[in-house]
């Protein structure tokens, strides 16, 4: 019944503990209150004047009014436990995404994780206002009350201990169900969720390819099969609660059968017949509340260990699972807060034998420094070694036995066939993966590129880079929002995007991105490069095929303007188009994840192997020449 995963909240256990007390205090108020009525009641059955019984009523009311003021401190402590737990759990997922947010869109899916942020973090806090207290009570309340039952009628005593446990185990038969039920249903709206926004994204590709109407159907299948199966969970819920109902309904009859007959022959006295009989009801009370919002709360408590999980504070996988799998990410020091600001030490250090190989739990309890990174100059060194990279959930590493170093502001080409490993081997570098195994040395020291020291000098430009639905102007200074308006127009320059936004009706505060006005790829690449240059300190530019879909004229007038902004500056740029390697110092040649031909352009296209046969291949798209021109 106790959901393990509340503990791993702060503050959970001295929270229990409040609970415990405002449970307990409202079972000795709810005694309170039957002793009073009970009392009064039964000196009226004796013809005690009414007036006499004022003591009494006034203690009802007194144990009336406590009882409200408990359950109101109850609340009112929950309201704020709850609100600033699920506060800091939607800060810490937020975070989480916006620091791994590639890695886990693509586990995940964007739907997915968009409710999980928005509803999911709801579901919980609702889960532990209801059921925080609702536990408490049912584990306080009947005991403290039994304790009041059994001195003055046993008999009631006994029935009650004896049918209390049938009745949980009942609510755990009935919990089972309900939680795979709401387990299956909260999976499916994961689904739900990312067929939408699958949907909604692909949408122009399914109306082009007359594959909308299709999609429709698909999305209302998901979505009748989400309907089925909340209706399934809400019958078991409702029905659940209802044979719980009838089952604390006969109970308290029985007793209260029991009271009646024992009152007549005389066996009971009139006050702990009164006494039990007011008490019983109360005595189920607790179980019954717990019921009626067990299954309201499931999806709650579903939402709570996803967050857990993504968040990365989730329960510990077992050794085996950990030895299974060849990709750990590294992971925050203890104490993080999972920005990764602080020092941790990556993954790849803590492996044994280089392969990943060694459990996560040493992973975990490891702690090895790992040095901060110096902003990058000319005589900065970078070296991968034996870096390795596993995706999660495949089953065959994508990167192996990386290795090279570069040192001060060098251009480094990437090239390979597609499905080689470049692109993984720039999200290595822009930090938005830790390797699976092997090492990153700055300047000789082992670093975690998913530091914010790296990534605050780093600029990854992919194929299509994002634009933000704002302004021109806010889109270009994203990473200096302070940029004066003559940075600004002097980076639109010397981007080529001057004619652009003289075209636009407001200029650089006109809207762009999407609901505002569309740019075009070329447009957006510019945008990307203006982010670049007009950040000074973003010394790191990582390129990932920004010229793929553009035309030659396009590329090469791109190109004019990109190689300007490479100097000085380290520079990672994987492509298929060989002639930007003319560019480059060095040359990493990537074939099925690994490197198999490093060095100077020149150099590797004098020795005629996989450069070479790579240029032979690709010649007519963009092939190397030797001179930087496209051919
Ligand atoms: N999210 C992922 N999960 C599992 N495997 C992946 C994932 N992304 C890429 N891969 C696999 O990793 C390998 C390398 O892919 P990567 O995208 O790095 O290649 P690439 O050289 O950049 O290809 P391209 O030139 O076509 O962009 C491929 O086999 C690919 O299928």
């Amino acid at each position: 019944m106790l959901d393990k995963a509340i503990f791993q909240l702060p503050g959970a256990r001295r929270a229990l503990a409040a609970l415990v007390a405002f449970s307990l205090a409202r079972a000795l108020l709810t005694v309170g209150q039957a002793a009073s009525l009970a009392s009064a009641f039964t000196n009226l059955w004796g013809g005690a004047p009414v007036f006499d019984q004022a003591p009494f009523v006034i203690g009802f009311l007194v144990c009336f009014i406590g009882r409200q003021g408990v359950t109101w401190g109850q609340d009112s402590y929950l309201e704020k436990f709850a609100s600033a737990r699920a506060d800091e759990l939607r800060d810490r997922l937020l975070r989480t995404l916006f620091s791994r947010g590639t890695e886990l869109t693509a586990q995940r899916g964007t739907g997915d994780l968009c409710s999980l942020a928005l509803e999911g973090i709801d579901q919980v806090e609702t889960y532990l206002r209801l059921m925080m207290p609702k536990l408490t009570n049912v584990i306080v309340v009947p005991l403290v009350l039994l304790v009041w039952i059994f001195p003055l009628d046993w008999v009631s005593g006994v029935i009650a201990l004896v049918v209390f446990p049938f009745i949980i185990l009942y609510m755990v038969m009935l919990g089972y169900t309900a939680k795979n039920e709401a387990a299956r249903r909260y999976r499916e709206f994961g689904v739900l969720s990312n067929h939408f926004v699958d949907s909604l994204r692909g949408l122009d590709t399914l109306k082009f390819f007359g594959r909308s109407k299709a999609r429709g159907r698909d999305v209302f299948a998901t979505s009748e099969r989400f309907r089925e199966i909340t209706m399934k969970t809400l019958r078991v819920a409702t029905l659940s609660g209802a044979v719980l109902d009838v089952f604390a309904t006969l109970s308290l009859a029985a007793i209260a059968i029991m009271l009646g007959f024992r009152l007549v022959d005389g066996s009971v006295a009139l006050f702990p017949a009164m006494f039990v009989l007011i008490l019983t009801p109360e005595y189920f009370r607790p179980v019954r509340e717990f019921a009626a919002d067990y299954h309201a709360s499931l999806d709650g408590k579903n939402a709570l260990a996803d967050v857990l999980d993504v968040a990365g504070l989730g329960p510990e996988p077992s050794e085996g699972e950990a030895k299974g799998a060849q990709c750990v990410e590294g992971l925050p020091a203890e104490g993080s807060d999972g920005s990764g600001d602080e020092a941790h030490a990556p993954a790849a250090l803590l492996a044994e034998g280089g392969d990943g190989s060694k459990g996560i739990a040493d992973i975990r309890t490891a702690r090895l420094p790992v040095s901060a990174i110096a902003p990058w100059s000319a005589e900065s060194s970078l070296a991968l070694e034996g870096v390795g990279y596993t995706y999660p959930r495949a089953s065959q590493p994508s990167l192996c036995d990386i290795a090279f170093d570069v040192h001060g502001c060098a251009k480094v080409g990437i090239v390979g066939l597609s499905g080689s490993g470049k692109s993984t081997l720039l999200r290595l570098l822009a930090g938005f993966a830790e390797p699976t195994c092997g090492a990153i040395l700055a300047d000789g020291s082992p670093v975690s590129l998913h530091a914010d020291g790296w990534r605050g000098q780093a600029t990854y430009i992919p194929q299509d880079p994002y634009i933000f639905h704002a302004t021109v102007r806010e889109n270009m200074a994203f990473y200096r929002p302070d940029a004066s308006d003559e940075e600004i127009q002097a980076a639109a320059c010397a981007m080529g995007l001057r004619e652009f936004i003289d075209s636009l009706p407001q200029g650089l505060d006109t809207l762009i991105g999407e609901g505002g006005r569309a740019v075009s790829g070329g447009q957006a690449q510019r945008i990307a490069l203006s982010r670049a240059l007009l950040d000074p300190a973003r010394r790191i530019l990582l390129f990932d095929e920004p010229t793929a879909h553009l035309d030659v004229e396009t590329e090469m007038e791109l190109k004019s303007r990109m190689l300007p902004l490479m100097e000085g500056r380290l520079v990672f740029f994987a492509t298929h188009r060989l002639h930007w390697m003319a560019n480059m110092d060095w040359v990493l040649v990537v074939e099925s994840g690994r490197i198999v031909e490093q060095g100077s352009p020149q150099d590797l296209a004098a020795a005629g192997g996989a450069f070479a046969r790579l240029a032979e291949r690709m010649k007519g798209s963009g092939a190397f020449n030797g001179e930087g021109g496209a051919r």
